[in-house]
């Protein structure tokens, strides 16, 4: 059985002046893969997920959720459709507890702003989506410590439960595993692997054992232009990724 895709771009292009940062960018995720993008520094990866989340416009081609084109939406329309991010620097508020920062995030679903200044009974509704972030992201044990006190690697949980508590079906993550030790690595990818039966997600990450370890399919971008998707095994054997990655890795590094 094929895996559903969720999301999907065709020809994606976005210029910044004269430099194409994506071009001709056609990807897709599905449901119960999890996809790495992959390449130098400068190959288009931020660029991408800020184009798939919407926090950058496109200057050409499509953007797909389950069918429907959603190019031109914001992307808190976008996050209210299901489609979540994280971001490289942290999004936490350090001084609430794990549980209020989830809260948080799962009211940013409600229509009206205001919400965040209202009592605490109104956050009910709400208790059963933060519980099952706190749960997905192993942090239930410390839900009622202020964020400050946790450890780098529980702070990098929290960001994802923040995530999952706008109850997204793709996932966009920027780097996840950046600053952690060996053991909260582990940790994080085996969290992420228990997500990706309902989820697709997509992730940008330097850690190449990390990389080759939890990726279904790996999508290598070099100049702003797709080289190569495939397997892990693929792309390990591809010829043209170790020319292009690593001969504009050895560039960078002259
Ligand atoms: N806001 C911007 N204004 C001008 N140029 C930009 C902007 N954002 C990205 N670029 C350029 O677009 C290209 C792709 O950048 P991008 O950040 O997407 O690469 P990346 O693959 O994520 O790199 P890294 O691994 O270093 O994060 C780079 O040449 C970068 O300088």
């Amino acid at each position: 059985m094929t895996n559903e895709v969720l999301l999907r771009t065709v020809k994606l292009r976005r210029t910044f002046g004269g430099l194409a940062a994506n071009d001709r960018v056609s990807i897709e995720l599905k449901r119960g893969e999890v996809h790495a993008l992959l390449g130098p520094n400068g190959a288009g990866k931020s660029t991408l997920i800020n184009l798939l989340s919407g926090d950058i416009p496109a200057t050409s081609g499509e953007v797909f959720y389950c069918g429907r084109d959603i190019t031109k939406l914001t992307p808190h329309e976008r996050s209210l459709i299901g489609i979540g991010r994280s971001y490289q620097k942290t999004n936490i508020f350090p001084g609430f507890t794990v549980r209020e920062n989830v809260r948080l995030a799962a009211q940013s679903r409600e229509p009206r702003a205001a919400r965040i200044f209202s009592d605490a009974a109104a956050f009910g509704p709400y208790c059963e989506v933060v519980d099952e972030a706190l749960h997905l992201v192993r942090l239930a044990g410390v839900a009622d410590r202020k964020a400050s006190e946790l450890s780098h690697g529980q702070q990098r949980q929290l960001e994802l439960g923040i995530v999952l508590a706008t109850k997204p079906r793709v996932l966009l993550l920027d780097e996840p595993l950046a600053g952690m030790g060996h053991e909260e690595s582990l940790k994080m990818i085996e969290l992420l692997r228990g997500l990706v039966a309902s989820h697709a997600i997509l992730l940008v990450e330097h850690d190449m054992d990390a990389v080759f370890a939890i990726a279904d399919v790996l999508t290598v971008m070099v100049n702003g232009v797709v080289l190569i998707t495939g397997t892990p095994q693929e792309i390990r054997a591809s010829r043209e990724v170790r020319e292009a990655y690593l001969g504009a890795e050895e560039q960078q590094d002259a």
